[in-house]
């Protein structure tokens, strides 16, 4: 398999809901890749995103994710295997909730590491690394609620890359942002990419889209359109370098 997430048929009824928020969605997406999902509001952008990165069952299809140790059936996991995966394999970088506002920066961080068994002093270290990373030097003891909004979207994505997880997903990360601050939490996105991982991002935002290496739009529940950009803006980043 050389995708590393790849879905098949993938639908998904609400309980309740008289038309399908997502209808038989067939999507790859490679590794090393940005991919931005776009459409309009309840077009099943969200749904799509926590069916792949397993926060959601679907009522039909499958989702298959390369993992280190070999290919998974995301969708065929139950509710502690899908937490297991989400917590060993995958980044998120939501608006809000996965961050706690009690806890400090660092210790947002570390947690992470600290739930896949890391002691606590060696996951403060490397959390204190990634915030360093990202440009939160000296804020490591401040709670969430100290920091502004672009500032906690740099702790959710030092969060999301000190596990080493290879697939980031992102929900409207730029959302709650003003766009000087939007550009430099997308720069920190695509320097991921650039170092090899692999980002999906849900977004209203075409400028950032725009700098995705390939945009995927839903209407309806469904793939309207899917583009790929010849040289995506991570690899003109890296050439320029
Ligand atoms: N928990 C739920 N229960 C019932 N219906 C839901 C639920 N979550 C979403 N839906 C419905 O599923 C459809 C797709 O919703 P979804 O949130 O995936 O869309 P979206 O494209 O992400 O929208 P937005 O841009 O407004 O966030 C919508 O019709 C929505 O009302």
């Amino acid at each position: 398999m050389t995708s590393l997430l790849r879905a098949r048929g993938l639908t998904m009824h609400y309980p309740g809901g008289a038309a399908p928020a997502l209808d038989a969605v067939d999507l790859d997406i490679a590794p090393g890749t940005s991919v931005a999902i776009m459409g309009a509001s309840g077009s099943g952008k969200t749904t799509l995103l926590h069916c792949l990165a397993g926060i959601l069952r679907p009522t039909a299809g499958s989702v298959t994710f390369a993992s280190g140790a070999g290919p998974v059936e995301v969708a065929s996991l139950d509710d502690d295997g899908r937490a297991r995966l989400r917590r060993e394999e995958l980044g998120f970088v939501f608006q809000q909730g996965l961050l706690l506002n009690e806890l400090t920066a660092l210790e947002n961080v570390a947690v992470a590491r600290m739930l896949a068994g890391v002691p606590r002093a060696q996951a403060e270290t490397e959390a204190g690394q990634w915030l360093v990373h990202l440009g939160l030097g000296g804020m490591e003891q401040r709670r969430l609620g100290e920091l502004s909004g672009g500032q906690a979207q740099r702790v959710a994505i030092a969060r999301a890359q000190v596990t080493g997880a290879r697939l980031i997903f992102a929900d409207e990360p730029t959302g709650a942002l003003d766009s000087a601050t939007s550009v430099e939490v997308l720069d920190l996105l695509l320097a991921a990419v650039v170092a090899g991982r692999t980002l999906v991002v849900v977004t209203h935002d075409a400028d950032v889209a725009r700098r995705c290496g390939r945009t995927v739009v839903l209407r309806d529940g469904r793939v309207v359109s899917d583009t790929a950009r010849v040289a995506p803006a991570a690899s003109v980043q890296e050439a320029a370098r």
